[in-house]
């Protein structure tokens, strides 16, 4: 964990977030289906005849729209692009990756479905009859980037003809998540709401909302003052006004942000990239509170801020500094809460509610598995005012508090009635897989290893050394020559990275000499001379990569993109013991549909007898730990529990037997079917069984059983494979696949930084 509890920067370069785009399909998601439609009587319950049935039952009892359809999980994120972020009015199709954003977002948070609507018209009237007609189809209407006034106009409206939730977020969800900061960062300086000086820069759709809700909150009118773009919002001022400025206007002889920030307590910003300076911020009270808040770039970084006024408590809207004040926090669980009562609105008390829930959050002690997943110290204070957005504390906690004031208010269609049932099944809604990932990469990025990537010839592993160290995870050693480096990085894109990542080879290292000396002492009894030796360190780059992490030139090495596992394995072997016999084991993670299994062996031992299986299952169970798993192993064959007798099922349950006499400290049974480890019902007719719910760690007979399982999961099913994770060694390697894309090369890089699998 970072000692100076600040988030390492990871600088996205253009190239990439173009590519984030392109790849692997243009844009951001895909519909899926969620019944079976694989059969002519699939497709006659889902269409024609079937489908009459619900559509009689909703036109007479309109209610049960909720039960037979997606309305009551389907949001519409829509917007004309008249606002995007703080880019300005770049029209509703450049809206769209931004609302494509929102609608993914929504599902990795909360488990939402959106789908993203971009209208092309400036008209409010317009847009308010276009997403009036669709209210059918909506369980819930978030309006995103639309500028001021006519966002206010056409939310008022829509909220008067709709019996949905309608939210303009840029509003709402940005005032509700400030509300939350805005409580912490007050409570920390010791000053209450009602005595504040507030000065808000930026009188838009997130402006006016933002002082409004903190004025019903307790924040004086007099206290606040609003600026634009012509400076003061001052009673009497005619130039640029609207009615909603108006209602914000004070008496004031402060005419420009300058000087109306003097002596200030609070700024919010919600204007645009560096509206306010560090002269300015030097003139504000003592231990000021700074949310500069415009994305993508904020009013004032907190950089800046802290040099003159390191008293400050500073937040943005961006994720890689402490304190990120963005509506992420708040719009996947206002809606999650109020689509779950079937809500007619989201009224303030529901907003209140939510600022108030993620303000309490924010005091509560952090779990270790969430400061350790976000890869720095989270502890209540100037650096962490507000939850971290991928707290997965933030599903369970927030949507309750939303639906409870939904409940009190007369927003709710359909009551809660077991809120602790509620809150389970928020727990169960969320995927486990986004979390996985998500804490690998934090570990690394924690660990900021020297990653030693073998095959600097391959222009996914560049790709990838590129992203490693662009990323911030850590500095990324390419093995390769010089020249070929440089041409493959133009090639693709990356030209500038040719001055950023080391390129190491036999021709520049000032270590070859230690590196033939060792690899002659390791080989000299296994029939290699000196001359064989040097060789082999000069001409393979798994060899030399592997001596460069052999003598601590590296802290991690990953290398199998482009070569067999079984020979990358045997080049390896050269300078480490990575056998079977030295306890090495390969477990493959199969992430798909909300579940993640470990598969092993996958790499190491060929065909594994008892004693191995059980030592196979010691080190997934291990994996299993490192990825947040309680570990429930099965022992896998074609036959459950002795029953069809055979040979080969024999030596997976004779497995538990030598876990049973090592006394193993986590949950193993077999042998069993495959089904009968993953699928409840079918366990329990095996009520004897020692697994109290379904594996997750399952080891198989034989390698051959694990790559057919493993490649038909991916081919078949589409499931993401993150390995195979070399565990059981000592030293942090990972083997990538032949078939590896860039990402995937990536997360077993993650994964050699955060020593997953490395023997304790
Ligand atoms: N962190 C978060 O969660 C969120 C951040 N934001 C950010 O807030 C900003 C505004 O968004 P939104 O309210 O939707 O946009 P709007 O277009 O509705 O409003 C923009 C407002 O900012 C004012 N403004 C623009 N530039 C300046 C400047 N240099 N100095 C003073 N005022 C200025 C405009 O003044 P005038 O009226 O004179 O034109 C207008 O009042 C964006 O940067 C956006 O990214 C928005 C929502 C959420
Ligand atoms: C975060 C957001 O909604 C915005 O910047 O517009
Ligand atoms: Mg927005």
């Amino acid at each position: 964990m970072s000692d100076d509890n600040t988030p390492r920067k990871s600088r996205i370069t253009r190239e990439e977030a173009l590519a984030y785009h392109l790849e692997p399909r243009p844009g951001k998601y895909d519909i899926v289906a969620s019944t079976p439609m694989a059969t002519q009587r699939d497709l006659s319950l889902a269409y024609s005849p079937g489908v009459a049935v619900p559509v009689e039952a909703i036109a007479e009892r309109p209610e049960t729209a909720y039960d037979y359809t997606v309305k009551g999980n389907m949001v519409a994120v829509i917007s004309n692009g008249t606002a995007i972020l703080g880019l300005g009015n770049l029209g509703a199709l450049a809206s769209k990756p931004v609302m494509e954003g929102k609608a993914v977002l929504f599902k990795r948070f909360a488990d939402v479905n959106a789908i993203d609507i971009e209208l092309d018209t400036e008209d409010p009237e317009a847009i308010i009859a276009a997403v009036r007609l669709m209210g059918p189809t909506f369980g819930g209407i978030n309006l995103e980037d639309i500028k001021a006034p006519e966002c206010f106009i056409i939310e008022q409206r829509l909220k008067e003809v709709m019996d949905i939730p309608v939210f303009h977020d840029d509003q709402h969800g940005t005032a509700v998540i400030c509300a939350a900061g805005l409580i912490n960062a007050l409570e920390l300086s010791g000053k209450k709401i009602e005595d504040v000086k507030i000065v808000l820069n930026g009188a838009g759709a997130a402006g006016i909302a933002c002082l409004e809700l903190l004025k019903a909150m307790g924040a004086r009118h007099e206290n606040c003052i609003m600026c634009d773009t012509k400076g003061v919002i001052w009673q009497g001022r005619t130039e640029g006004m609207n009615q909603w400025k108006s209602a914000h206007a004070v008496a004031t002889e402060a005419r420009t942000l300058d000087e109306a920030i003097r002596g200030a307590d609070v700024f919010l910003g919600v204007s645009a990239k560096g509206a306010v300076t560090q002269d300015m911020v030097a003139l504000m009270a003592e231990n000021p509170v700074i949310f500069a808040m415009a994305n993508p770039d904020p009013e004032i970084t907190p950089e800046e801020a802290h040099a003159v006024r390191p008293d400050a408590i500073v937040a943005t809207g961006r994720s890689d500094y402490p304190n990120q004040v963005n509506n992420v926090l708040g719009f996947p669980y206002l809606f999650r809460g109020a689509l779950d009562i079937h809500a007619r609105a989201i009224n303030d008390e529901m907003k209140i509610a939510c600022a108030r829930a993620l303000a309490e959050l924010a005091r509560e002690d952090v779990p270790d598995e969430v400061a350790v997943a976000y890869g720095r110290k989270l502890q209540f204070g100037r650096d962490y005012i507000i939850p971290t957005p991928f707290d997965p504390r933030l599903i369970h906690v927030v949507p309750p508090a939303v639906a409870r004031a939904g409940m009190d208010t007369g927003a709710a269609r359909r009551p809660i009635i077991d809120m602790e049932g509620y809150v389970q099944s928020l727990k169960a809604r969320m995927d486990p897989t986004a979390a996985i990932l998500q804490g690998i990469h934090a570990r690394a990025r924690q660990a900021q290893a020297r990653m030693i990537f073998a095959e600097g010839d391959d222009p996914r592993v560049l790709r990838a050394a590129v992203a490693w160290q662009r990323g911030g995870m850590g500095q990324a050693l390419v093995v390769g020559r010089e020249t070929d480096v440089r041409e493959k990085l133009e090639a693709a894109g990356l030209a500038d990275a040719a001055r950023e990542i080391a390129v190491v080879n036999a021709g520049n290292s000032r270590h070859l000499e230690q590196y033939h000396e060792t690899l002659y002492t390791r080989l000299q009894r296994k029939g290699y001379d000196r001359e064989d030796a040097i060789k082999l360190a000069n001409r393979d780059r798994h060899v030399f990569a592997a001596l460069m992490l052999a003598h601590g030139h590296g802290d991690g090495l990953v290398t199998g993109a482009t070569r067999k596992n079984a020979h990358v394995l045997a080049q390896i072997g050269m300078v480490f013991d990575v056998t079977p016999a030295a306890g090495a084991v390969g477990i493959t993670a199969v992430l798909h549909n909300g579940r993640v299994i470990l598969m092993g062996d996958t790499l190491v031992h060929e065909w594994p007898e008892a004693e191995d299986l059980a030592d196979i299952a010691t080190r997934g169970a291990h994996v299993a730990r490192g990825l947040g798993l309680e570990p429930r192993v099965a022992f896998l064959s074609f036959s459950n529990f002795g029953y069809p007798i055979s040979e080969r099922a024999v030596k997976m349950a004779r497995a538990t037997e030598v876990l049973d006499a090592r006394r193993a400290d986590f949950e193993y049974e077999g042998e069993m079917t495959v089904d009968v480890a993953l699928n409840a019902s079918q366990a329990a007719k095996y009520p004897f069984s020692r697994l109290k719910g379904p594996a997750n760690v399952l080891v198989v007979p034989a390698r051959h059983s694990a790559s057919i399982s493993v490649k038909l999961l991916q081919e078949m099913a589409g499931a993401t494979v993150v390995g195979p994770i070399l565990t059981g060694v000592p030293q942090p390697i990972q083997i990538c696949s032949t078939s590896s894309s860039v990402n995937d090369i990536l997360n077993m890089a993650a994964i050699a930084a955060g020593r997953l699998g490395q023997v304790k």
